[in-house]
């Protein structure tokens, strides 16, 4: 139990919170008054209840274990199960041979003979306990060199399943908070876990086998020590597990408090809230809220210590005594003659051995235990990670997907996963054919972005179909649509990576040759991001991570500029772009306007931007208004109509003058 009651885990439970709650209307408030939020997600029967359910749940965390263990190295797992039960025959055999030496100088000092006469019948004993003595710690130095082989392939094994896993996650499940959660707590704990595998299980059936060997020595000495055996072992193994369920139900039910501490923690620690945090002068209220997590913990956890030294303390006494009676039990049976002086001799030897293996196995149960909860969490993520989307009733395709001449949506609706009774879209009807431009304006939250993700293939329409030239997407190879797709989202990936990684992560693996060089050039020149490079210390090969060092870190605008000529270096059939110019100063949106305006002559493309004036020359515009699209039509189309989006372009119109801000 050392190791659990010393360093207890952080938990990834939930339950009902500890600690003192904020004060109503008082500031803390702020940081406490969400519904659902992050830190009180989780499985809620997780909960471990009664030893039944522990053990249960420790049982149902071993066969994904052993299936691990099989697939990173079978034959050495069954090798070092292999030389531990050798080693426990050979230690049986010790101490065996042991006694009966022991027995003939006993016989040699009753007798008065020399010992040499006496052990002359014995050389072959002599012999055997030597070489079964030697053997054993060979064998031992083996297992533990295999077993030091196997544990950096099993880390390794375990962290590309969970990487593999997370890249096959599609793009909905990481709005889906659930998932979210369990995600992190697989890499957090889970893998951090899977680390110590190999030892447990090691550990664990070295301990069990060397119990098993010690009790069998001792019952060929004596059938009637085995039950003794079974008494010293009974109060260790009771305190270890009881000590362990209380350690699981103080994480239980604090929880909630450690991840409010945690997310402080971080909000105190990361760059990017750094400056509005002390903009907004929140340094004093972060740190006062943290002071009292923190207290509520300790004063959690000082609980737990004093009922953990609580029950160390009763199975420490227990035990005692069981040892106590033990050693009595062998002197009876000496005393009564049931037992030689001799053999008593090696029974206590073999008691002492066993009660050390009952010490390791109690330790390693333990351990295993503790961390089979945390198991659990990432074998039952990698296992149930789902399948790539649109692979499910995927066409067979012999001949690769072509670009789109229409793509149609009939009654398209969308909920994310976090919310499914909130549709954020709702019976969208639209078409969109080859080499026209469409533009989605509206109102922010009217859900923009979210149809451009539907239209890019990152989401499934949760009602309604969405068709590539009539076949509805779902049968289509969700990879291969992708590749005649291009978004560039609203907020795009600030790759760690050089300033040339950024652009040409766009279209990874083309041939670096004279086309790719002139591909790249002209994508940076459009986006003007050649004026980004040319400030940098080392040009294009500057690497973009403030986290390490010489890496440097650029403003929002210089930013989007890569992340646009990024888009163009793409290239694709349908292109997407997410208000490509909101943070560009006023010469590189001229610059990324010009370059849309050669694309949308090649090019379908769809353009979402809140500056009306960019969206009048699409073929048709969009207006959408909560999830629904209002009004369609070109730009002459919906000024005429009078609507929302005229309304619109007028305010901007005006402010564009300099008129009052007045909605219109
Ligand atoms: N990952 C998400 N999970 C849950 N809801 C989301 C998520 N992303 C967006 N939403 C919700 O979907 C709705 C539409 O959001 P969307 O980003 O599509 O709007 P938008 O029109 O692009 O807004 P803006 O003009 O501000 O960019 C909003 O109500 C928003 O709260």
């Amino acid at each position: 139990m050392d190791g659990a009651a010393a360093t207890p885990p952080a938990p990834e439970r939930t339950s009902p919170r500890v600690g003192p709650a904020a004060p109503a209307g008082s500031d803390d408030d702020v940081f406490i008054a969400t519904d659902n939020p992050y830190w009180e997600l989780g499985d809620a029967d997780t909960s471990l209840g009664s030893f039944r359910a522990f053990f249960r749940r420790v049982a149902s965390a071993l066969p994904p274990v052993l299936a691990l263990l099989r697939r990173v190295g079978p034959a050495a797992v069954v090798s070092v199960l292999a030389c531990q039960l050798l080693a426990g025959a050979l230690w049986a055999l010790t101490l065996v041979l042991g006694a009966q030496l022991l027995q003939a100088v006993l016989d040699a000092q009753a007798l008065a003979r020399p010992l040499s006469q006496q052990l002359a019948g014995h050389y072959g004993t002599v012999l055997g306990l030597g070489a079964a003595y030697l053997g054993k710690l060979a064998l031992d130095a083996a297992a533990e060199m295999l077993r030091a082989r196997l544990s950096p392939t099993l880390i390794a094994t375990a962290e590309q399943d969970f990487v593999d896993a997370c890249l096959r996650a599609p793009l909905q499940r990481f709005d889906d908070p659930e998932f979210v959660d369990r995600m992190h707590r697989a890499r957090d704990r889970g893998l951090h876990y899977v680390e110590s595998i190999v030892d447990q299980v090691v550990a664990l059936s070295g301990a069990g086998i060397g119990l098993v060997s010690g009790g069998l020595a001792l019952a060929v000495l004596h059938p009637a020590l085995l039950p003794v055996l079974l008494l010293c072992l009974l109060p260790q193994a009771w305190s270890a597990i009881r000590a362990l369920l209380c350690v699981q139900s103080h994480w239980d039910q604090s929880i909630a408090l450690s991840r409010q501490g945690w997310m402080l923690q971080d909000l105190a620690s990361q760059p990017e809230p750094a400056a509005e945090l002390r903009a907004l002068q929140m340094e004093p209220l972060l740190g006062a809220r943290h002071r009292r997590v923190s207290e509520a913990l300790r004063q959690s956890l000082s609980r737990l210590k004093a009922g953990i030294a609580r029950t160390k303390a009763a199975g420490a006494v227990l035990s005692g005594v069981a040892q106590g009676m033990a050693y009595l039990w062998l002197l009876l049976l000496v005393d009564r003659g049931s037992l030689a002086p001799a053999l008593a001799g090696a029974a206590a030897l073999g008691m002492r051995t066993s009660l050390d293996a009952v010490r390791q196995l109690v330790h390693a149960l333990d351990q295993m235990m503790e961390k089979a909860l945390y198991l659990d969490d990432y074998f039952a993520f990698v296992r149930h990670a789902p399948g790539v989307p649109g692979e499910p009733g995927a066409m067979p395709t012999a001949a690769p997907l072509t670009a789109p001449r229409t793509i149609s949506l009939h009654g398209v609706s969308y909920a994310y996963a976090g919310a499914p009774d909130r549709p954020v879209l709702q019976d969208i009807d639209l078409t969109l054919h080859q080499g026209q431009t469409l533009a989605l304006v509206g109102e922010n939250g009217s859900g923009k972005s979210t149809l451009a993700k539907l239209l890019a293939g990152l989401y499934e329409p949760t009602r309604g179909r969405l068709c590539w030239d009539g076949i509805d997407c779902r049968r289509l190879d969700a990879r291969q649509r992708l590749a005649h797709t291009l978004i560039v989202p609203q907020h795009p990936l600030r790759w760690p990576y050089s300033a040339e990684q950024n652009v040409r992560l766009g279209r990874v693996g083309l041939p670096e040759d004279a086309a790719e060089a002139l591909r790249f050039r002209a994508a940076v020149q459009a986006a003007q991001a050649d004026d980004v490079a040319a400030q940098l210390p080392q040009g294009w090969k500057t690497r973009l991570n403030r986290l390490f060092k010489g890496g440097i870190e650029l403003s929002s605008g210089q930013w989007q500029r890569l992340a646009v000529a990024r888009g163009l270096y793409r290239d694709a059939a349908l292109t997407i772009w997410d208000e490509p110019t909101a943070p560009l100063d006023a010469k590189a949106e001229a610059a990324v306007y010009a370059s849309l305006a050669q694309l949308r002559r090649e090019r379908t493309v769809v353009l979402i931007t809140h500056r009306l004036a960019s969206a009048q020359t699409a073929d048709c515009i969009h207006f959408l208004r909560a999830g629904r699209i209002v009004e369609s039509g070109t730009h002459a189309e919906l000024m005429a109509l009078g609507g929302g989006y005229a309304q619109l372009y007028a305010l901007q119109a005006r402010l564009a003058e300099g008129g009052p801000p007045t909605a219109a």
